[in-house]
């Protein structure tokens, strides 16, 4: 039962908030340069511009701030904007190496993804069962991908930039020297420490008194900083910039044995979203923090039992392993040489607070994470949008945004009885983040990545679903590409709250002051994008939606309670 649409509350108490119609003549900006107040800001587009007090490589934080952007060979504002943030790039690529924080930043207008893991043991493919895994998680993170395997006690390593296919696709020879039946693994999406650098690209394989540990996660901690500059004050040598490296320390220096204890110590100490997988000569580790943030599952191969970790489902179904259950919060589960699985404690059980985005969209439709398969979680969505938020005049179909608005859609569609067409096709060689270096060619990427149908869209009235809006600039620019496709009205139907607040928990967001809900009500947004009604999923809607599970989901990013609070302001975007 869908809950009372709240918005549609508040467009009746309150015309400011009201879904409104607008004419393209109305959608002027007033925006004047931040950096140069005195100039008008004659551009339409946002991009990302830092300014030039960051540019000071000693300054403490990186300030990104929206500006407006046409082209830079037309504009000469553009043009010192660019310069600038050449010139920050360049300054922080020489900085690199430096102390903890990140210095790349997001530089498309997306949430981006997090992490993903792979364990396994008791199989002798170990490592090609692993690469599998991590191809089905490669959604999870393009940045980085490693294997550690362990073969009769011995670690071995492999890791590199880009996507799995890159790093072991390209010479067969590094599979084949991860001998061994048991590996972890790890696709990189960062949140803490340069993308860029090799030396981030996880699994950590790290030496300490009484033996090797290797270290694969996901999640981000917010109290890492501290933990590194205490590590560091006592004398421990960092070879990363990335925050999972405290793990490694914590574990080298306690006092307490055995190896499992020394993991339950050096968890105590962390704060934030952390799921681990540990490999050492004789023990495959699990751990998933006290919130449970991020997500963990354990199975075990139908072939030999093997036991296997994973992020997602996904990667338990491509290698024939069946789903056992969670790794449930703040537990740790210790699988022994024998295979033999042992659940510890880690410590006092908190009230779960599971990411609800990976319903919405990080988690691919065909997993299960948090017990639930998420095909069905973005269906239910945009049903219940459907009831809530339907067109005032009509409408004669509904799209989706491939490829994550498809399931919402489809919820939508069926509920709302009206049809359901594929509008928008999208280029699958272009990548789900895709990047370049100027906002030009950003866009023209857009019309690469989806491309309209003229056929669906020519004179319709068409409801396009999405699961979310960050900065909105996707979405501009596909109701453009709508309009331009012959549409005669386009209807925006979100199937997730507005974002309001960053994410400290492992998913890259870009800051508060970038995203679009933050800045403006949904009649703003409207307004900025361009469609002629724009709804959002209420809040309420989506608690109802899950049900009395609800309180066990962290809603930060569209509420902007945290559950843990974000000590380190903007950790993940910090040059310290
Ligand atoms: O408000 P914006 O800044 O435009 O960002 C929001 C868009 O980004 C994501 O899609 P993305 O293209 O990253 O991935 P997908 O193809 O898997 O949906 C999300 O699904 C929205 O479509
Ligand atoms: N997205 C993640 O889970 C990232 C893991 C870790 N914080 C890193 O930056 O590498
Ligand atoms: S803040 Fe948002 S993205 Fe981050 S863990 Fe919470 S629900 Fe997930
Ligand atoms: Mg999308």
């Amino acid at each position: 039962m869908a809950a009372a649409p709240a918005h549609a509350a508040a467009a009746a108490s309150s015309p400011s908030r009201r879904l409104s119609s607008f004419a393209p003549q109305q959608r002027g900006h007033a925006q004047r340069c931040p950096f140069s107040p005195s100039l008008p800001n004659p551009l339409r587009q946002p991009c990302h511009h830092v300014a030039p007090s960051a540019l000071d490589p000693s300054s403490s934080s990186r300030r990104l701030v929206p500006v407006y952007s046409s082209s830079a060979a037309q504009n000469p504002i553009l043009w010192h904007l660019q310069q600038c943030q050449q010139q920050q790039l360049q300054g922080e690529r020489a900085a690199e190496g430096g102390h903890g924080g990140r210095i790349e930043w997001n530089e498309d207008d997306k949430l981006r993804e997090e992490c993903g893991v792979v364990g396994i043991l008791g199989d002798p493919q170990a490592s090609r069962l692993c690469s599998l895994g991590l191809h089905a998680l490669q959604h999870r993170g393009q940045e980085g991908a490693g294997i550690v395997s362990c073969d009769q006690g011995k670690l071995k390593s492999v890791t590199g930039l880009g996507l799995v296919s890159e790093v072991f696709g390209s010479d067969p020879s590094r599979l084949d020297s991860l001998t061994g039946d048991s590996a972890i693994g790890h696709v990189r999406y960062s949140t803490a420490g340069a993308a860029s650098s090799p030396h981030n690209v996880q699994p950590f394989l790290a030496g300490y008194r009484f033996g090797h540990v290797a270290v694969a996660h996901n999640g981000n901690l917010v109290n890492y900083s501290v933990l590194r500059a205490r590590l560091e004050e006592s004398g421990s040598i960092f070879n990363t910039s990335s925050d999972t490296e405290v793990v490694l320390h914590l574990i080298a220096i306690s006092k307490t044995r055995p190896f499992v204890a020394r993991v339950v110590e050096a968890c105590e100490q962390l704060e934030g979203a952390y799921s681990l997988l540990f490999l050492t000569s004789d023990k495959l580790i699990a751990v998933r923090d006290p919130y449970g943030f991020r997500p963990l599952v354990m199975g075990r191969r139908r072939a030999n039992g093997a036991v296997v970790f994973a992020s997602e489902t996904c990667a338990l179904d491509l290698i024939d392993a069946d789903y056992e259950r969670e790794v449930n919060p703040g537990e740790l589960l210790v699988v022994d040489a024998n295979g033999k699985v042992s659940s510890l404690c880690l410590m006092p059980h908190r009230d779960r607070q599971a990411c609800v985005f990976e319903h919405i969209y990080f988690a691919l439709p065909n997993s299960v994470v948090f017990g639930r398969p998420v095909h069905r979680e973005r269906y239910n969505f945009g049903a219940t949008l459907a009831t809530e938020s339907p067109v005032p005049g009509g409408a004669d179909v509904v799209i989706p945004v491939p490829d994550s608005g498809f399931f919402a859609a489809l919820g939508y569609a069926e509920k709302s009885g009206l049809p359901f067409q594929q509008g928008l096709i999208r280029s699958h060689y272009v990548g789900r983040t895709f990047i370049q270096p100027s906002q030009e060619i950003r866009d023209l990427g857009v019309r690469l990545k989806l491309a309209p149908v003229r056929g669906i869209l020519e004179g319709k009235r068409v409801v396009v679903v999405d699961d979310s809006i960050v900065r909105g600039t996707t979405s501009s620019k596909i109701v453009r590409l709508i309009r331009d496709a012959g549409a005669k009205e386009v209807h925006m139907r979100i199937a997730s709250p507005p974002i309001v607040g960053s994410c400290y928990y492992g998913v890259d967001t870009p800051r508060s002051e970038e995203l679009i809900s933050n800045r403006m009500d949904v009649e703003g947004v409207c307004r900025e994008i361009g469609s002629d009604s724009l709804a959002f999923l209420s809040l309420d809607s989506l608690k109802v939606s899950l049900g009395e599970e609800a309180p066990t989901y962290c809603h930060a990013c569209f509420t902007q309670n945290y559950p843990v609070p974000p000590k380190e302001n903007e950790v993940a975007r910090a040059v310290l």
